[in-house]
């Protein structure tokens, strides 16, 4: 076990061109870890706070790197991360910035896997881990808060299911993204990139359902493997509280014809995976969804969970979902990020580990997918900061002896 000796943090740009924080971490004993905080635009009410980046590092500097430095055990994840919610003081963060503290959290694991000589992965999941590897899902059409003028439903996603490897899986998804750039051309329709790289068209989301459905179907037959899609609907963007209904681009739905609505694409077009489609507010709506189409697809809670376990145990207590999205700086480190995945499969939920919109080169999530056997990773499919991690997650596959 070696001692943090020094914890540098500095501001460096994400791929929305705004600042986040970056922490470096080095050890007693030489060791090093580098991680940057992503950023989201669809956040949840219930996240960590992520404060303005300059007065996060500036907080955290001040509160949690002398407690940090020369005191705490790089190792000891779990000290690590008490001594960053000690220092910080608050529930969600408020004080050091989630940004602060999810950068340090994911450098302190870094640095203790350089120590060990091991991949992060391992270091994280320990020696037995390695042999599962996540399903890609990506995001190749969306719009919500990541596009203007483009599709109501936040993202349409590849979902690669059959693939008999991550590789495939991921060139997979390529393929249904280039597909889908020829449909829509076929169809006259200009399109730009929103922020994670998917195609924003201006099309409504009946047509987005149209080509989704061709372009898997095509790329599916070519590689020879079942390829079905899913959606983020990010319903709480969408949802009007004082209406009490969901906005569309043309129409609104209550919030039973949401549930009707969600059901019936889910059969229509035989949908793996359906996200946030119903308020962050709306256990209830979550479960009467998931009583009627549960057993066909998985029903993740994002903005509903937050990482968090105490949202995600009312969940489990009434049937919300069965399916939670896991993003370390919704809750701030990743010891609370394994305590959600922990609690997810004890009670019969799948982790899907995912990245924010806005992102940087990190690859720590692809490690964090393998080290906790997740069955799915969100994490696009195009554009430098996503195959960050979808690369990295081909090399942990091929066993690359020095990640
Ligand atoms: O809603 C989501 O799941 C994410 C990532 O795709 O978006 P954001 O980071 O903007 O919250
Ligand atoms: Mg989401």
């Amino acid at each position: 076990m070696t001692r943090i000796e020094s914890v540098r943090l500095r501001q460096i740009l994400d791929s929305r061109g705004n600042t986040t924080v970056e922490a470096d971490i080095l050890t007693e004993s030489g060791g090093f870890g580098r991680a940057a905080a992503p950023s989201g635009a669809s956040t949840g009410e219930y996240e960590a706070i992520e404060l303005d980046t300059s007065e996060a590092i500036a907080s955290a500097r001040e509160h949690a790197v002398p407690r940090l430095e020369g005191a705490v055990y790089v190792g000891d994840q779990r000290d690590v991360d008490r001594t960053l919610r000690a220092a910080d003081g608050t529930d969600n963060f408020s004080e050091i910035g989630a940004n602060s503290a999810v950068a340090i959290s994911m450098a302190a694991a870094k640095a203790a896997a350089d120590v060990l000589g091991a991949p992060l992965y391992q270091h994280l999941g320990g020696a037995f881990r390695g042999d599962n590897y996540p399903i890609p899902l990506g995001n190749v059409i969306g719009g919500g808060e990541h596009a203007a003028d483009a599709t109501a439903i936040q993202e349409f996603l590849s979902a690669p299911v059959g693939a008999p490897s991550v590789q495939d899986a991921v060139f997979a998804n390529a393929a249904v993204h280039s597909e889908v750039a020829d449909i829509l051309a076929e169809r006259g329709v200009p399109s730009a990139k929103g922020d994670e790289g998917a195609w924003a068209p201006s099309i409504d989301d009946d047509d987005a359902f149209e080509v989704m459905d061709e372009a898997v179907s095509t790329v599916s037959d070519e590689f020879g493997f079942e390829i079905r899609f899913g959606l983020d609907v990010a319903a709480a963007e969408m949802y009007d509280a004082d209406a009490d209904e969901y906005q569309y681009r043309d129409r609104t739905r209550s919030t039973d014809e949401q549930i009707e609505y969600i059901a019936d694409l889910v059969d229509e077009y035989d949908l793996a995976y359906v996200e946030d489609p119903l308020d962050e507010n709306d256990y209830e709506g979550f479960a009467k969804l998931t009583d009627k189409v549960g057993e066909k697809t998985l029903v993740c809670g994002d903005d509903l969970f937050v990482t968090n376990v105490e949202r995600l145990s009312e969940g489990i207590e009434k049937g919300a979902g069965n399916s939670i999205l896991i993003k370390p700086n919704q809750i701030g480190t990743l010891s609370d990020a394994f305590d959600a995945v922990e609690l997810a499969v004890e009670n019969g939920y799948d982790p899907v580990i995912s990245h924010r919109s806005g992102e940087t080169e990190d690859t720590t999530i692809a490690h964090l997918a393998v080290a906790t056997d997740a069955p799915f990773i969100k994490t696009g499919t195009v554009g430098g900061e996503r195959t960050a991690k979808l690369n990295e997650l081909i090399r942990i596959e091929q066993n690359v002896s020095r990640l």
